[in-house]
């Protein structure tokens, strides 16, 4: 079974959107968790253009009625983002290697170029009880050294994979990520993934029990436009237990 974490950023833009608290974020992953999502997931980026420094400490208030869920923030580890990560102690922190003006996430860590940087932050995260996971693209030589630098976890970027699905290339880029994900767990890291996941193509990707967590958000907020928000989540559930 696979850990559905849904990725509340379309729900703060479209909040953001009139400069209203409407629709409530806490109210969406209330509703969410009950649904059975095992976990929330915001991104919080420097321009706040979505999910805000205050979602983050009112998601980790939510989460204190959830002893059995788990609060996700991803984002780059510059001052404001780590401050706000120290002070709400969420289970678990993605780090992602954006600049504040990238229109999304697009690209994984270079680990073997950025390791001297991350190591302190790392160190800092996991003396907070923080479990670290480092956003990464789907080669399979890099996990080790994302272990030896302190990650508990990768996260595979599956953009590459989501935008392959309906290609001749599908089966192969399938066993890139396959084979990522078994060489991060041969040395002792945990799978999650993320990026572009869907309704269609979330099934194969996750098949083979590799993966422990998958955060969705931007087709999950799409895929509610046709079947609703509870019909959504339930269909994501369904498709992962
Ligand atoms: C890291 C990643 O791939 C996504 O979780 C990212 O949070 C998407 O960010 P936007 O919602 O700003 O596109
Ligand atoms: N880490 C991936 C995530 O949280 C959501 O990505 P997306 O489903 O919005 O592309």
């Amino acid at each position: 079974m696979t850990h559905l974490s849904v990725n509340l950023n379309k729900i703060g833009l479209l909040r953001n959107s009139r400069g209203r608290d409407y629709p409530n974020m806490v109210s969406i992953a209330r509703k969410t968790l009950d649904l059975g999502a095992f976990g929330i997931t915001i991104h919080p980026r420097p321009d706040q253009r979505h999910a805000t420094y205050k979602d983050a400490h009112d998601l980790k208030n939510l989460l204190k009625a959830y002893p059995d869920k788990e609060l996700n923030i991803e984002g780059f580890p510059d001052k404001a983002f780590l401050d706000v990560v120290l002070e709400t102690v969420p289970h678990q922190c993605t780090l992602v290697p954006d600049d504040p003006n990238q229109l999304t996430s697009d690209h994984g860590w270079n680990v073997a170029r950025d390791q001297d940087a991350l190591r302190p932050v790392i160190g800092q995260l996991k003396a907070k009880g923080i479990r670290v996971v480092l956003f990464m693209d789907p080669i399979a030589e890099n996990m080790k050294l994302a272990k030896e630098i302190g990650a508990d976890r990768v996260e595979l970027y599956t953009e590459e994979y989501a935008s392959g699905y309906h290609s001749d290339a599908k089966d192969e880029i399938l066993q890139s990520y396959q084979e990522a994900a078994q060489a991060a767990l041969d040395v002792g890291l945990g799978v999650n993934a993320g990026h572009d996941l869907d309704l269609t193509n979330i099934a194969e990707l996750c098949d083979g029990g590799r993966i422990t967590e998958v955060s969705i958000g931007h087709a999950l907020t799409v895929e509610s436009l046709d079947f609703g928000w509870d019909n959504v989540v339930k269909m994501y559930l369904e498709k992962l237990n």
